[in-house]
């Protein structure tokens, strides 16, 4: 690991494909000298732009671009960092790439991995993993509320969140550390130093960095909604609908949708990946049973199953049948997964429904706006995107983690005499759950497993 982090590292820097610029850029902890003499046969003045051609081994331009030195530390990753910034089609950009290679064998040069750059970025202490991981999700964001929430993270803004907890927690553990040294003062420690307040409001503040934390989380994941029901209920017209756009067709006909027909769409920000299915139900027909095979398959992964009704049919026998059977295998859906919908509420009396049914018609438009405000209740949204940082789940389980062992912190004070070094011990493991989350105690596989996700060249 090691030896392999010390050996300098390029790659293009840009998307692939056609754009007006394309940058190669190159990492190194060792001196990048021997290397620009050669591709820019001149000396570079640190951090400014220099317009030259980059030369190949016969001194040929491949192109004239303007070339970069960052001097270690003071760049992206922290290591002597070289861009050549050239036009961007994808045969030049390799051709410069290849050059980078040629031209830095002697230095051992090798292609970065996916994330490199700002994995040494995150090694020299230039970002911290939360602010890491908001690089790859800025660059991933499928939603404007999710760019800017990622750029909030990428300026610390979950750091800072999770910093002022520590600091907090660590004035805590320095309490409780120093009274360890003093045995014969431990029963009044925590009184005097009022280790329940403390703790107490400690964790009234974890609890509130948490649900930031969800929201921001909501953001980057999205949910997987399911639209689910007998045939001809209106599903794909419902998609349609929220999709503003002809995606899945529809007709007159029970079967029409076999395949699974998805789409992301967004409400207030958080990305919606909907995913229509083919109507439930038995058939001999083997491509719409194959559909309704997968059907299931969808409805057991959902975050969120959208059950769907026709009111021009409740109540009637064969239609009520269908229902009960299909009621029957949703058992096993949790009831707070699932949220029924009554369809062509136009064209229907609306007598004998539950309370607060959501009626819908996806014909006149009348409770799509109160189906999207649901949906988002539904997964527990209630943030207003600003101010809101992204999240992953990864940070959610350590904040939980952190809050689990705080609890167990303050069972344990709690005791008659309370047992001081099991206190300290929660507060320790505690501070660590906290620590993975800007990557201050990080296992070399959780590095590897995020850091692998991102693009090439980042
Ligand atoms: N051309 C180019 N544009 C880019 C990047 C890049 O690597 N190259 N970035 C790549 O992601 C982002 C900018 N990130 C950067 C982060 C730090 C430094 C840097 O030079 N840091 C020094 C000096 C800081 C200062 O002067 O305040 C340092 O940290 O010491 C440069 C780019 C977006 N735009
Ligand atoms: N009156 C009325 N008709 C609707 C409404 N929504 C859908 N329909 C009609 O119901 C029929 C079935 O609509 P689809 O969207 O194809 O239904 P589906 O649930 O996807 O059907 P399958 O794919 O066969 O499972 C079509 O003729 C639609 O025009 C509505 O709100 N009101
Ligand atoms: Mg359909």
């Amino acid at each position: 690991m090691l030896s392999q982090r010390q050996a300098p590292i390029a790659a293009i820097a840009t998307a692939p494909g056609r754009g007006a610029v394309g940058i190669v850029r190159v990492s190194s902890p060792q001196d990048l000298t021997p290397l620009i003499d050669a591709i820019c046969a001149r000396q570079l003045r640190p951090r400014e732009a220099t317009y030259l051609p980059f030369c190949d081994a016969q001194g040929q331009a491949i192109d004239q671009g303007l070339a970069l030195l960052f001097p270690a530390p003071h760049s992206y990753t922290g290591e002597h960092v070289l861009e050549l910034q050239a036009h961007g089609g994808p045969v030049v950009l390799q051709l410069l790439l290849a050059r980078c290679m040629e031209a830095g064998a002697g230095l051992n040069i090798r292609l970065a991995e996916p994330g490199e750059f700002t994995q040494r970025a995150f090694l020299n202490g230039k970002l911290d993993l939360a602010q890491a991981e908001a690089v790859s999700d800025l660059i991933d964001a499928s939603t404007e509320a999710a760019a800017r929430s990622a750029g909030r993270a990428l300026a610390g803004a979950l750091s800072k969140e999770v910093g002022e907890l520590r600091d907090a927690l660590i004035k805590l553990r320095m309490l409780v550390e120093a009274t360890l040294d003093f045995p014969e003062e431990e029963i009044d420690f925590l009184q005097q130093a009022d280790a329940m307040g403390r703790l107490a409001h400690l964790q009234a503040r974890l609890d509130a960095v948490l649900d930031r934390t969800q929201q921001g989380a909501l953001l980057r994941e999205g949910i997987k909604v399911v639209l689910a029901g007998q045939p001809n209920v209106g599903k794909s017209s419902l998609l349609n609908a929220l999709a503003g756009a002809e995606l899945a067709i529809v007709t007159a006909v029970a079967g029409t949708t076999r395949d699974k027909v998805s789409q992301t769409i967004q409400i207030e920000g958080v990305p919606l990946h909907i995913s229509d299915t083919a109507g439930l139900r038995d058939t001999d027909d083997e491509v719409e049973r194959i559909g309704v095979a997968r059907s299931w398959e969808a409805i057991a992964d959902a975050d969120v199953l959208l059950f769907m009704h026709d009111l021009t049919r409740v109540g009637q026998p064969a239609y009520e049948a269908e229902d009960k059977l299909i009621s029957a295998r949703l058992a096993n859906v949790p009831a707070e997964r699932i949220l029924q919908v009554f369809n062509k509420a136009d064209a229907a009396q609306l007598e004998g429904l539950p309370d607060g049914a959501l009626l819908l018609s996806t014909k006149s438009g009348v409770g799509l706006a109160e189906l999207r405000q649901r949906l988002l209740q539904q997964v527990g949204w209630h943030a207003t995107p600003e101010g809101l940082f992204i999240a992953r789940e990864r940070h959610v389980q350590a904040l939980k983690r952190t809050r689990e062992h705080l609890v167990l912190a303050m069972a344990v004070a709690s005791q008659e005499p309370p047992a001081l070094d099991l206190f300290a011990e929660e507060l320790r493991l505690s501070h660590d759950a906290l620590g993975e989350i800007t990557g201050t105690f990080s296992a070399d596989e959780l590095l590897g497993e995020i850091f692998s996700k991102f693009c090439i060249g980042k």
